[in-house]
């Protein structure tokens, strides 16, 4: 589905952030990356979305998504591909959601870029998303400004976004590390269940190796722009290769004897 094969990104003529990176996701697969800030996460995920910023690029290698180079993408390619097939959520929402309008009309607006329909019917279809998403009083949501939601509910917003046309890749970056320690895990269970119900792929990116742990099939392990491990859940916390990854597991809570992630 998607195969980010032996890349190499730098930022203008600065030393590769990585190099030689590979990663393959399948169907319904969810792969996390983990590493601390500044190993390189982040640009991973930018490179696959075409949204690497300032002088980034990709200087070798090449990304395929369902058979296509994502690097020969043109500008119509990739606003066909963006929030349709391929579809991110952010930190907070960051980059989605307009602290400004209320959720309706951006909701509705979002939809109608991607879509050509009446606005009572993406309006139908957003309070849809939101009901799914166990927004309860959807309709009340819609009025609202994003602050007058908890960080939670802002996230489910943007999660509902992201998932309207049922993208096969949904791309999160640090999607829960705003969210209380209880929020975190019902976003991450609803995250999961959404590939369960609709086979999306799943890559996220985050620093917390215990998020990883417990909702990847499929974990990536980076150190200053170096993969330092991979593998299964299993092979990831029984037989971690690098020190780095070894002290990480060192910091993951253990509660009766058992690791708990
Ligand atoms: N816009 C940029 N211009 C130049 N260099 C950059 C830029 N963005 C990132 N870098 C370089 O790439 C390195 C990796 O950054 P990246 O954001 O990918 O890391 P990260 O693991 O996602 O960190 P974080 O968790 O803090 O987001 C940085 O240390 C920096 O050297």
């Amino acid at each position: 589905m998607l195969k980010i094969d032996n890349i190499t990104v730098q930022y203008g003529n600065n030393k590769p952030t990585i190099e030689d990176f590979n990663l393959e996701i399948s169907s319904g697969e969810i792969v996390a990356i983990v590493g601390e800030s500044g190993s390189g996460k982040t640009t991973v995920i930018r490179s696959v979305l075409g949204l690497l910023p300032g002088q980034g690029k990709v200087t070798k290698g090449d990304i395929v998504f369902e058979g296509d180079s994502l690097l020969k993408y043109t500008d119509k390619q990739w606003n066909q591909c963006r929030g349709t097939k391929m579809s991110m959520i952010f930190q907070d929402c960051g980059s989605m959601i307009n602290p400004n309008r209320r959720i309706g009309s951006q909701f509705v607006e979002y939809i109608r870029v991607h879509e050509n329909m009446p606005k009572d019917k993406a309006k139908e279809k957003a309070i849809e998303m939101l009901d799914r998403m166990r927004l309860p009083q959807a309709k009340d949501i819609m009025r609202k400004y994003p602050f007058q939601l908890s960080g939670g509910q802002r996230q489910r917003v943007g999660i509902a976004m992201a998932m309207t046309f049922q993208p096969k890749l949904l791309i999160a970056d640090e999607p829960t590390s705003a969210l209380d320690v209880t929020t975190q895990s019902q976003i991450i269970k609803e995250m999961m269940e959404l590939r369960d119900k609709y086979n999306t792929s799943i890559m996220i990116v985050t620093h917390n190796l215990a998020v990883a742990l417990y909702m990847a099939d499929k974990i990536i392990v980076m150190k200053d722009g170096e993969v330092v491990d991979r593998g299964n859940r299993d092979e990831i916390l029984n037989n971690p290769k690098s020190d780095y990854t070894k002290r990480l597991l060192a910091s993951v809570p253990t509660w009766r004897e058992e690791r708990h992630a």
